[in-house]
């Protein structure tokens, strides 16, 4: 059994908060999110998830007193070269808007044809026993899909509307959230991230 763990969930968004709450929910942690120790939001400076998830999460340790768990993600399309990639969030500016940055994505694919429109989710996600642990867990994952011509679904967040699942035959966005976190960078991620401790019978 694992033994009920308390950790800090450094993210301000709501769609990762209600992903992390389902997948960490059966696991029996306590998870708290951020706003719970009202941590503010970190400059993402970093040129990498990794850098950027860090900054995150020990941010949120250093201010909870507790361990903690951040997630940095975003999307990589191929024909914009790597774009918007770390910068997926703040795509079309600030603030943060994602009917902004879907409508900013579709603009600059407007003459991609279908077959060249490829693209990933990437999450990198950094769990911290303490601030200063200088031996953060760090598990990377992407998802694989197509940027779609215009929205499909209500589900999901983000830029899910448009990114289309082939082996699916659907969008991101009209999965099921079950169906979503078995499949996701982000479900994948946290799985890899808590498997170890599953095995053994520890927590996180
Ligand atoms: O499953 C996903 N489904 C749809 N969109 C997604 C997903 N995963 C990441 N994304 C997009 C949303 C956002 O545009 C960016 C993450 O940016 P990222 O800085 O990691 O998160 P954020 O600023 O929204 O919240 P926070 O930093 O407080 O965790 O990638
Ligand atoms: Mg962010």
């Amino acid at each position: 059994m694992i033994t009920p763990a308390r950790l800090v969930l450094a993210s301000g968004n709501a769609g990762k908060l209600r992903e992390f709450a389902q997948l960490l929910g059966p696991l029996g942690c306590q998870v708290f999110p951020q706003s719970d120790f009202a941590v503010s939001e970190v400059e993402e400076s970093g040129l990498t998830f990794v850098e950027n998830a860090l900054l995150k999460a020990r941010e949120a340790s250093r201010v909870s007193g507790l361990p903690a768990l951040a997630d940095d993600s975003g999307l990589e399309v191929d024909a914009l070269e790597g774009a918007p990639g770390i910068y997926s969030a703040r795509y079309a500016g600030e603030p943060k808007s994602d009917a902004r940055n879907n409508a900013k994505l579709l603009e600059a694919l407007a003459e991609v044809p279908e077959g060249a429109r490829d693209a990933r989710y990437w999450c990198v996600l950094v769990y911290l026993r303490h601030p200063e642990d200088p031996v953060p867990l760090i598990v990377q994952r992407s998802w694989e899909g197509q940027i779609l011509a215009h929205r499909r679904g209500e589900g999901g967040f983000g830029y899910d509307p448009l990114f289309w699942l082939p082996d699916q035959g659907m969008s991101a966005a009209e999965l099921s959230a079950a169906e979503k976190n078995r499949l996701s960078h982000r479900g994948r991620a946290l799985q890899a991230l808590v498997e170890p401790f599953r095995r053994v019978g520890g927590s996180l």
